[in-house]
């Protein structure tokens, strides 16, 4: 027989309404099932189609993975305020972090808020996720949604190569001009200054990461991104993550150290110029590199305020896993980002059917889900569950759909 244990999440209906009506009436449908009164009825309607012989159980098994208060993200708190809000949502390979941010940026506009969901990870998914092409390194819009939703997926495939190419450009012009637009072209001038030009002619290890860093410096100060009200971070896997956190420490630490050379050489400079009397007035370039380590510390202290930023912890119920998120949460304690929520995706809802894998495998699940609650490291943050759905999750109404589950 059949496994028809994923059913009560089943997206297939939502696929066969998709076929036959547009878009908006797809949404009206989906906003309608997961209101949650209305999740026994509109199921028992929606799923009892041919595909399916017998009505299913469906009140008892939506019921019993979303219930409790714990698991509730407390999205109401979320939404609340008009002061900007920055949400990075990050963790292990694979477990849901793009699904999670592109829903949570849905839902956000939908609710009023003009947003930006940019991602930093290098291996991009956005566009697979909203089904539409959102590539190219730019704001693009995305359709379907109630207020300005952008998604902007940093390109790190095009900053390399212009990278590579600035720094053949004659006199190293085009340096200069890349790192300008990465709002990093006072470094290079000092770099080239102190003959430290070797140092450019290489990608850097953190290239993708500094690109992040300088989009979020746009985001604190140009007046383009100044309208809207939510920004969330699709981040990379967890490695590439706690470098672009640490990263605006490091390039402080680096640009303290090129600041004494600096002084250093100029002093020693300064002097012999005096004894040969040519004493020259010059523009005073430590202030610009003083403004830039301004800029960076503003980075920093927005990863770090918890009145502004919230890191969120996606996992799903593996050993593995769940092993990752709480060194992942050691770290972000270490940075001191704020972290006080963690979803658990995928979770395979409670089986009606008699499938033996899918019963091993909820079991597999849920002792994975009680290794969290017994690890200090997690068991003090808000575990959100959210069910495995038989279907990939593209498109704007399918992230909808996971929206109202996840975030509640
Ligand atoms: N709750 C869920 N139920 C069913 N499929 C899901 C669920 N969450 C995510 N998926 C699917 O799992 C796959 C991976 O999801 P997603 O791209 O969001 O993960 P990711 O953590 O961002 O991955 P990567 O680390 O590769 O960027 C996608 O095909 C997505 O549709």
């Amino acid at each position: 027989m059949a496994c028809r244990c994923l059913t009560s999440f089943s997206l297939v209906s939502f696929h066969r309404f998709s076929a036959t009506n547009n878009s908006m009436g797809t949404v009206a449908l989906f906003s309608h099932i997961f209101k949650p009164q209305n999740y026994t009825r509109s199921f028992l309607t929606s799923v009892s189609s041919p595909l399916y012989r017998k009505p299913l159980k469906t009140s008892f098994q939506v019921r019993s993975v979303a219930t409790p208060a714990e698991t509730e993200a407390g999205f109401d708190e979320m939404v609340s305020g008009s002061q900007r809000k920055y949400y990075m949502l990050g963790g292990k390979g694979g477990v849901g972090k793009t699904s999670c941010a592109a829903s949570l940026a849905v839902k956000f506009a939908n609710q009023g808020h003009p947003t930006i969901v940019v991602s930093t990870d290098p291996a991009h998914s956005l566009s697979d996720s909203f089904a539409q092409d959102l590539t190219g390194g730019e704001l693009v819009p995305v359709e379907g949604v109630d207020s300005p939703l952008f998604a902007l997926e940093i390109n790190p495939e095009k900053a390399r190569e212009d990278f590579r190419t600035a720094g053949q450009k004659s006199g190293g012009s085009g340096m200069k001009d890349f790192m300008d637009s990465m709002g990093l072209g006072m470094l290079a001038d000092q770099l080239r200054e102190l003959k430290l030009g070797e140092l450019l002619d290489t990608p850097p290890p953190g290239l993708d990461e500094a690109l992040s860093i300088s989009k979020v410096m746009q985001f604190v100060e140009s007046q383009e991104y100044s309208r809207f009200t939510r920004i969330v971070f699709d981040t990379a896997p967890t490695g590439h993550t706690l470098r672009l956190l640490s990263l605006p420490d490091f390039l402080d630490a680096s640009l303290g150290k090129i600041m004494k050379l600096k002084k250093k050489l100029t002093s020693a400079t300064s002097a012999i110029k005096s004894v040969l009397g040519k004493q020259e007035a010059r523009q005073d370039a430590s202030d610009k590199l003083e403004q830039l380590r301004e800029r960076m510390a503003k980075v920093r202290d927005l990863f770090r305020n918890s009145d502004t930023t919230e890191f969120v912890i996606v996992t799903i119920p593996t050993v593995m896993a769940v092993s990752e998120s709480s060194r992942l949460h050691t770290s972000l304690k270490k940075e001191g980002v704020f972290v006080q929520r963690l979803i658990v995706n995928q979770v395979i809802p409670p089986s009606a059917s008699d499938c033996k894998f899918c019963g091993m495998k909820r079991k597999d699940q849920m002792r994975a889900i009680d290794m969290i609650k017994n690890n200090s490291e997690l068991s003090g943050l808000r575990l959100i569950q959210a069910p495995l759905v038989d279907m990939e999750i593209r498109g704007v109404p399918a992230l909808k759909f996971m929206g109202d589950m996840v975030w509640r």
